[in-house]
């Protein structure tokens, strides 16, 4: 005799898996009518075991080995360039096209929102530009833009004392150092200095910052660099697991964001209530444009204040990191860009002993070869590799359904659409036979740009810091070629880099590099 209890388990299972079962079907049906009433022909699907499963389980093995990027671009090769991939029970397209991510981003950009971000995010980041979609998002992005002007952008000079910190670690030598390690510190410094007023200066070996929060782990407590790093790896362990993120929540985590809310919020107080702090120094009182002394003038609530500061730390540090370590990695790389770079700035500017004109924001667009450096450098090694947006409503894509991949897709509700810029950077239907090598030159006459090329994403959401960015990268770039006259790659490993992708990327063994002056340049 069988228990009741056993015999009502077994009906309600099955009845649970009728429902699902009958459910899936009538929403593929509808969904297929739509699709077919809007003309969209069905994409490739990528065979991925059942559930998904086999692919998950090459994605979960190419992130560990460092190659998912490349690993994503041969499944372009194999499936084109765009495509189905079941994961896990779910169903993701993915695109390396730009008719795609110019409508995912700009022509239809009312229907795509961030997914999942916010929820992945909420634990660091809270309620900020980055992480906000819909009224949120655009109230956030109509706040700051005008902390972004090319007044403020153009304000250049807080970054030597930086630089100048930089330079004290680079052996006289000659002999082999890891650049990429420095750039992080670099702009974690002048990023803190541009955002709080105050830097942390982690090139400078200083203990404690005056919030109390350590620059460095020390004696067991954990520093202000380590938390901030820390934080972002498992935002993007909580990126990957999709709508399992919850699950990824550990103490560590909660240790590393406390200690940068700490540390965010001691300034926050300060620009807060001016008077009570005897440490506040104004705007006027530095001689430099502080960030959050212009948001304390619209924003009051402390924690909104620290969610839209920390939104944009995150945005901006590890991402122009990333670009500097990518220029030093393909100058070491290629000696006879390095050779052309150097004269043309040295022409300009002089050098480092005898300098010549001012570096400024004009100045530094005066040097076109500079820019071709940085672009080609975005282009081969995107700091933003890999995005994605989700559909708000039932909507479409323009291209890659049917045989000839030419026809829009359907795209029901709910659906991720995972877009490639490491991919698209990289097609050579789109950039040539040479696509795969390091050429500034491809960036003479400005044929190039288009919806091919997003390093800084396009459309209402485009990145607001990229003049920042680009005058800081070409601000640093400068000054170390003035500084030194040779460069030589120290990292014996043929082949590609490997690449570390968490919400930016970076070279998981580092830039070693030697920088060599007078002498010992030969
Ligand atoms: C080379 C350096 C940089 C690159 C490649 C880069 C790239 C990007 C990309 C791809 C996005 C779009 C993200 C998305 O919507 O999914 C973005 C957004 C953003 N970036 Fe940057 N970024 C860089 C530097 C900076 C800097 C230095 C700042 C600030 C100081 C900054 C501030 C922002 C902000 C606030 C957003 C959000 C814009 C919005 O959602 O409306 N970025 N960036």
């Amino acid at each position: 005799m069988i228990p009741t209890y056993q015999v009502v388990l077994a009906g309600g299972t099955v009845l649970y898996v009728g429902f699902f079962l009958v459910q899936t079907i009538w929403t593929s049906y509808k969904n297929r009518q739509k699709a077919l009433a809007l003309s969209c022909k069905p994409a490739h699907v990528a065979p991925s075991g059942p559930f998904g499963l086999f692919a998950f389980y090459e994605v979960s093995q190419a992130v560990k080995n460092k190659t998912w990027l490349p690993w994503i671009e041969t499944q372009f090769r194999k499936h084109g360039n765009t495509f189905i991939r079941p994961v896990l029970g779910r169903s993701i397209i993915m695109t390396s096209e730009p008719e795609n991510v110019k409508a995912l981003l700009a022509t239809q950009f009312s229907d795509f929102g961030l997914g999942n971000r916010y929820e992945h995010f909420l634990p660091l980041l809270g309620d900020g530009i980055f992480t906000l979609d819909g009224n949120g998002w655009s109230h956030s992005r109509a706040l700051l833009r005008p902390q972004f002007s090319r007044e403020q952008v153009a304000d250049i000079h807080q970054l030597d004392e930086h630089v100048g910190h930089l330079l004290t670690h680079i052996p006289t030598d000659g002999s082999a150092f890891d650049i990429q390690e420095l750039f992080f510190r670099l702009t974690l410094d002048s990023s803190t200095e541009f955002l709080f007023g105050e830097s942390v200066n982690s090139l400078v070996n200083s203990s404690y910052t005056n919030s109390g929060v350590p620059v460095k782990s020390i004696n067991g407590q954990m520093g202000f660099e380590d938390a901030f790093n820390l934080s972002q790896d498992y935002l993007a362990a909580r990126t990957r697991a999709q709508s399992l993120y919850w699950l990824i929540n550990p103490k560590a985590f909660r240790d590393a964001n406390r200690i940068c809310h700490q540390l965010v919020d001691y300034y926050v107080n300060m620009a807060l209530d001016p008077k009570a702090n005897k440490d506040f120094k104004s705007t006027q009182e530095r001689d430099r444009y502080i960030f959050l002394e212009a948001l304390v003038k619209d924003i009051r609530d402390p924690k909104l204040l620290r969610d839209q500061l920390l939104n944009i730390l995150i945005a901006g540090r590890d991402t122009t990191a990333s670009l500097l370590s990518s220029v030093f990695y393909s100058l070491a790389h290629n000696p006879k860009v390095w050779a052309k770079l150097r004269n043309e700035v040295v022409s300009k500017f002089g050098t480092i002993k005898e300098p010549k004109e001012e570096i400024t924001f004009s100045s530094l667009k005066d040097v076109t070869y500079l820019r071709y450096v940085l672009d080609e450098a975005l282009r081969m090694y995107p700091p933003v590799p890999l995005n994605a947006r989700t559909a708000l409503k039932d909507t479409t894509i323009p291209v890659g359904g049917g045989p000839n991949g030419a026809s829009p897709i359907f795209i029901p509700k709910g659906i991720t659409v995972s877009y490639s810029v490491w991919a698209m950077h990289r097609r050579t239907d789109l950039w040539g036979p040479d696509a795969a090598k390091f050429v500034p030159e491809r960036w003479e006459g400005g044929k190039m740009r288009g919806w091919q090329y997003v390093p800084f994403n396009g459309g209402p959401r485009i990145c607001l810091g990229q003049q920042y960015a680009l005058t800081e990268a070409g601000f640093v770039t400068v000054k170390l070629l003035q500084t030194f006259e040779n460069i030589e790659n120290a990292d014996p490993r043929l082949g590609d880099p490997l690449i570390n992708t968490n919400v930016t990327m970076s070279h998981e063994n580092g830039v070693h590099i030697k920088l060599l002056s007078g002498s010992k340049a030969q």
